[in-house]
């Protein structure tokens, strides 16, 4: 099994930025130093209100990731709203559908099948034609990774805030055990797994030692949170860590 790879969303920097007209702080500046420290991509989630990320944001990581070659970005987002415009536009590795309502607070759920699959289907073509791997955002339900498989998904991504929720709690095993269940289920339909939301430096290790298979997690809040505190550097680091403790 390949390695998990970390892509840092970088929402929370362009939140920060958007308070004011200076372009501080830069958002490219922090992929730059992220991937500089080792990060293996990039992920943005640019929502319709532009609250973060916003279209030109997508557009100047789309070129400067022209210049990391091996590094993958990652654009998630809700394909019936703006992502479509955004894959179409920049042709990211990796286009992550996420249902989410318009002015949504947080993404909170995945997609759920079979009502969602005749819709979803013509779109994971259209991005797998343009050389786009698409990955759905799904809750860590085991029964619905085939469906997720049989219209076309090339990855899932488990949706881990009731992990992270869980996590130090008595019901943390219990959470792990349905994670650990919907990776294998979604491993034998034939897809590879992401994961991602509220994951964090405390609880990293633990999923990804008991969630087996994980290709790629995503992470931004905490981690953006982490590095206010100790600098990109040294946090990029510190999760890269957290992943190589998992596998070792
Ligand atoms: C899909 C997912 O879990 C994250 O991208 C989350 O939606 C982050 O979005 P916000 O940074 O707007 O909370
Ligand atoms: N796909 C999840 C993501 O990109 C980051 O989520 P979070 O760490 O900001 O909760």
């Amino acid at each position: 099994m390949k390695h998990t790879a970390l892509s840092v969303n970088l929402n929370k920097v362009a939140l920060v930025r958007n308070t004011r007209h200076l372009g501080i702080p830069s958002v490219t500046r922090a992929a730059t130093l992220c991937l500089t420290a080792g990060a293996h991509g990039i992920t943005v989630h640019p929502r319709p209100d532009e609250r973060h990320i916003r279209a030109h944001d997508v557009y100047e990581l789309a070129e400067l990731l022209q210049d990391w070659p091996g590094r993958e970005y990652n654009i998630e987002g809700n394909p019936f709203h703006n992502l479509m415009d955004f894959i179409r536009a920049v042709r990211p590795h990796q286009a992550t559908f996420v249902p989410d309502a318009q002015g949504q607070f947080t993404s909170d759920h995945g997609w759920t099948f079979p009502d969602d699959a005749e819709r979803l289907r013509p779109l994971i073509h259209e991005c797998q034609t343009l050389g786009v791997r698409v990955s759905l955002f799904m809750d860590p339900v085991p029964e619905q990774m085939a469906a997720a498989r049989a219209v076309g998904a090339d990855r899932i991504e488990l949706y881990t805030e009731p992990y992270a929720a869980a996590y130090g709690h008595a019901s943390e095993t219990e959470q792990l055990e349905r994670y650990r269940a919907a990776a294998l289920a979604a491993l034998d339909a034939g897809l590879e797994v992401n994961a991602g939301h509220d994951l964090n430096r405390d609880n990293l290790t633990d999923f990804l030692r008991q969630v087996p298979g994980v290709r790629e997690v995503s992470i931004g809040h905490a981690l953006i949170s982490d590095a206010l505190e100790l600098g990109y550097d040294a946090t990029v680091r510190a999760y890269l860590d957290c992943i190589a403790r998992a596998a070792a």
